[in-house]
C-alpha cells in the first residue's frame, strides 16, 4: 500500500512538471512571438565627391581629376517564405553603410552596401513617420560643398552674368535632379506576398557627391570644390503580420482548434485542457487527391481562442482577429460535448456574433461548422446545433468529428477540398 501510494506521489509530481513545462514553453512562445513591429530604418549617406588636379611630372597644373563619391546603400523589405514565421528576429534599428569619397585621378568612391530584411508572408509594410520630410519636400536640395566655391577669386566675367556662386548652385541642382530617382508615393504601403522574394525599396541611399570635374566651364578652367553627398531617406515603419492561410479555424477557447489541426495535417500546435493553451497563430498544410482525381492543396491555421466581446478588444482581441481576416475560408469549431462551458448552439451565436461585429463580411467566409467531440456528446446536441445554424447560414454545411480520436476527419478533409477548389474557380 506505501509502495502504492509513492507510486501516486510519483505519478502526480510528473504530472504536476509536465504541466509546468508545458506552461513554461507557451510562455517562452508568447515572449518571442511578435507580430507587430516598429521599425527604424535609414539608408546610407552619399559619400563625398573630390576636389583634386592632375599632378605629373612637367605638367605642374593638370586637368581637374575629382571623382564622385559613392552612393550610400539603401534598404529593402523582401519575403523569405519557410524560414520566419513571425517578426521576432527583427530589431527595431536598421541602417545601410554609407558610399566612400571619391579621389583623385578620377577615381569614383565605392557604393555602401545595401540591406534587405526579410519577412514571412502576408507582412503589410506602412511608412509612419518620414524623418526627412521636411528636407524633400524643398524641390531644391540644398548643395553642401566640399570646398566653397566663395573661397575662389571669382573671374572677370562672372562678375557680368549670374554670380559665380549660384552658377556653380545652379549646376549641382541640375545634376543631382539628373541622378536622383523618381519620389516614391508617399506614404510607403506594401503588401508582402510570396512573391520570389522580390526586393520592395524601404528608404533609397544618398547620392554621393560630385567631383570638381564636373564644374569646369568656360569661365572657370580650375574649379577648387566638390560637394558632399547626400543623405539617405530615413524613414519610421510599422509591420504587422497578418497570417495567410487558406482556411482558418475559429472557436471559443478549448473547442479543440489545435488537436484538429494536429489530426489534419503534421502540425504540432499544443494542447492543453486550460483555456489559451494556443497563444498565436499555428499553420498546417493538407494535401490530397480529390474524387475527380486532382491533387489539391491548402493551408490550415489554428487561430487562438476567440471569447465573447473579442471584437471590443477583450482576451486576445484584436491581436488574432486580424489573422482571421486573412483567410479565404472560415471553419467554426464548436465544443458539442456535455463537458463544454457553454451549450454549443451559444457557442456558436458568439462566435458569429464576434465575427459580425468586427467585420460582418467574414460571415460570408464561413462555410463548414466543425461539431467536435463528437465521441463524447449526444445526438441531440448536433441536431440542435444544426437548428440554429441553418437558421443562421443556409449554405453551411455541419460535420460532426472527433478530433482527439480521428473520426470523422476523412469527411471533413473532403468537404474542405470541395469548398476550396469551387472558391478558387470562383
Ligand atoms: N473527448 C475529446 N476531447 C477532445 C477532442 N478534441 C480535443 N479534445 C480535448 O479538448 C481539450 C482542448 O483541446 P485543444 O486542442 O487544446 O483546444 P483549443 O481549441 O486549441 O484550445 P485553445 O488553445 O484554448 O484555443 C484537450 O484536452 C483535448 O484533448 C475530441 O474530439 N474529443
Amino acid at each position: 500500500m506505501i509502495f502504492g501510494n509513492c507510486l501516486f506521489i510519483q505519478r502526480q509530481r510528473l504530472f504536476y512538471l509536465h504541466g509546468l513545462r508545458s506552461w513554461a514553453r507557451a510562455f517562452a512562445m508568447q515572449q518571442k512571438f511578435k507580430d507587430k513591429i516598429i521599425i527604424k530604418v535609414k539608408a546610407g549617406t552619399g559619400g563625398a565627391g573630390c576636389s583634386s588636379f592632375g599632378r605629373e611630372k612637367f605638367v605642374p597644373f593638370g586637368p581637374a581629376d575629382g571623382g564622385n563619391g559613392g552612393d550610400g546603400g539603401s534598404v529593402y523589405i523582401a519575403t523569405k517564405s519557410g524560414t520566419f514565421n513571425n517578426l521576432s528576429h527583427l530589431m527595431g534599428h536598421y541602417k545601410a553603410s554609407a558610399g566612400t569619397s571619391g579621389k583623385g585621378g578620377n577615381r569614383h568612391g565605392s557604393i555602401g552596401s545595401s540591406l534587405i530584411l526579410y519577412v514571412p508572408p502576408g507582412t503589410t509594410v506602412k511608412e509612419i513617420q518620414n524623418l526627412n520630410e521636411e528636407e524633400e519636400q524643398n524641390s531644391t536640395y540644398s548643395v553642401q560643398w566640399v570646398q566653397r566655391p566663395g573661397n575662389e577669386r571669382l573671374p572677370i566675367q562672372a562678375l557680368e552674368g549670374p554670380s559665380f556662386e549660384e552658377e556653380a548652385e545652379r549646376q549641382a541642382q541640375e545634376l543631382f535632379h539628373c541622378k536622383s530617382p523618381p519620389a516614391n508615393a508617399y506614404p510607403i504601403e506594401y503588401n508582402m506576398m510570396d512573391d520570389d522574394g522580390k526586393p520592395r525599396i524601404l528608404c533609397r541611399g544618398g547620392i554621393g557627391g560630385f567631383g570638381n570635374v564636373h564644374f569646369l566651364s568656360e569661365k572657370n578652367r580650375s574649379p577648387k570644390f566638390a560637394t558632399k553627398g547626400m543623405k539617405g531617406q530615413s524613414k519610421v515603419f510599422e509591420l504587422e503580420l497578418k497570417t495567410l492561410c487558406d482556411i482558418g479555424l475559429v472557436g471559443l477557447p478549448n473547442a479543440g482548434k489545435s488537436t484538429l489541426l494536429n489530426s489534419l495535417t503534421r502540425a504540432t500546435s499544443d494542447i492543453g485542457e486550460y483555456e489559451f493553451t494556443t497563444l498565436q497563430p499555428h499553420l498546417g498544410t493538407v494535401r490530397l487527391v480529390s474524387d475527380n482525381h486532382v491533387p489539391v492543396s491548402f493551408s490550415l491555421a489554428d487561430i487562438p481562442g476567440l471569447i465573447e466581446g473579442a471584437s471590443d478588444g477583450r482576451g486576445l482581441g484584436f491581436e488574432f482577429l486580424r489573422h482571421i481576416e486573412r483567410a479565404k475560408l472560415l471553419c467554426l469549431v464548436i465544443d458539442i460535448s456535455p463537458k463544454a462551458k457553454i451549450p454549443c448552439t451559444e457557442a456558436f451565436q458568439q462566435l458569429w456574433k464576434e465575427l459580425k461585429e468586427y467585420n460582418p463580411k467574414l460571415l460570408e467566409r464561413v462555410s463548414i461548422v466543425i461539431a467536435n467531440k463528437a465521441d463524447i456528446s449526444a445526438e441531440k446536441q448536433l441536431e440542435k446545433l444544426k437548428d440554429v445554424v441553418s437558421r443562421n447560414g443556409q449554405s453551411i454545411t455541419v460535420i460532426p468529428v472527433s478530433a482527439a480520436r480521428r473520426e470523422g476527419m476523412d469527411t471533413l478533409l473532403r468537404c474542405m477540398a470541395d469548398l476550396y477548389t469551387k472558391m478558387k474557380i470562383v
